[in-house]
């Protein structure tokens, strides 16, 4: 059988997170981190550790047949490869910003400005869309010094708690782009590959579906049984079972991670106690 080639990235933010999601869906890799090429020992895989910038080219030319890459740069250097999956991790933003003192009320504000960037054609196309012309001063790193030093008006870089913003005295005016690591497919990837991509996508939503959801058990008086259940959403309904105690029972179900303090507190509030919640390892609907 043949194998599906994966780039992750060699090292930065999306290496260990990448790695997890494939050990979550039951695929051990053999590596030593100074390798560039890995296989897997219980899945026909191939792993090319890569830079992250790169892996868009090694896509289009089919050198890898899928990546796991930032959104961003699918959507700087890739628009024309398609993103099979959004994996729930390195969730960021790419945004503009000018100097805090600098005065900024609308996009015109950066009309004949120097922007400072890694992140020219999507800056470019955002500023096209709502015409206006600026410079784009393209740097690959250290981008946030680049209006201390007098090089640029403005910037456009990722942001993700703020903190470098911050420290550089800038302020996030326009947010262009939600970004999260993706699962990208080569526009080459061969009918033999295609398929265990497939095997593949089947268990990250397993995977990625239990990340978002809790299995919750709680114990409550039968009389308040009719009023917990109503709040309680779960994959068909949630499972009733009377407890040793007359007159009690336990309740289990599932709860999706977004909304699970806010249900918890409903329940609470109708009698559930002795609450227990668990993470979920995969979720099969
Ligand atoms: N502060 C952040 N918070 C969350 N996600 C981020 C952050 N910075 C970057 N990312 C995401 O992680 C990806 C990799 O970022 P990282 O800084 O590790 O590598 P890089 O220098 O952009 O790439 P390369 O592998 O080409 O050197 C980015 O493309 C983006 O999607
Ligand atoms: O909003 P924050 O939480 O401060 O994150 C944003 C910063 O994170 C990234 O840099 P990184 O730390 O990856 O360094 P790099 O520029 O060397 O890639 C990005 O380029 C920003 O500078
Ligand atoms: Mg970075």
């Amino acid at each position: 059988m043949q194998n599906i080639k994966i780039a992750i990235q060699k090292s930065g933010r999306l290496n260990e997170d990448s790695l997890n999601i494939l050990k979550d869906c039951g695929i051990s890799i053999d590596n030593g981190t100074d390798q560039l090429k890995a296989s897997a020992r219980n899945f026909p895989m191939e792993v090319f550790y890569l830079r992250n910038g790169d892996i868009p080219q090694y896509l289009r030319d089919g050198v890898v047949d899928i990546a796991i890459i930032g959104e961003n740069v699918l959507v700087e250097k890739g628009e024309d490869i398609e993103m099979a999956e959004k994996l729930g991790f390195s969730k960021c933003r790419v945004s503009l910003a000018v100097p805090k003192s600098a005065s900024y009320t609308c996009i015109e504000d950066l009309q004949g400005k120097r922007i400072a960037t890694s992140y020219p054609r999507t800056v470019q196309q955002y500023l096209d869309e709502r015409g206006v012309r600026a410079d784009l001063h393209i740097i690959t790193g250290s981008v946030e010094i680049a209006p201390n030093i007098g090089l640029a008006d403005a910037i456009c870089d990722i942001v993700s708690s703020g903190s470098t913003l911050f420290k550089n005295n800038l302020r996030e005016v326009e947010v262009m782009l939600h970004s999260e690591a993706v699962l990208a497919v080569s526009p080459k990837i061969g009918p033999e590959q295609q398929e265990i991509l497939t095997k593949l996508q089947f268990r990250l939503r397993s995977v990625l579906k239990a990340r978002q959801h809790k299995y919750v058990l709680m114990n409550a008086p039968n009389e308040r049984l009719d009023a917990i259940i109503e709040l309680l959403p779960g994959m068909r309904s949630p499972t009733v079972l009377p407890l040793a105690e007359q007159g009690w029972s336990s309740i289990h179900t599932v709860i999706p991670g977004d909304r699970f303090w806010e249900i918890l507190d409903e329940v609470k509030r109708e009698g559930a106690e002795g609450i227990l919640v668990c993470p979920i390892e995969k979720m099969i609907l």
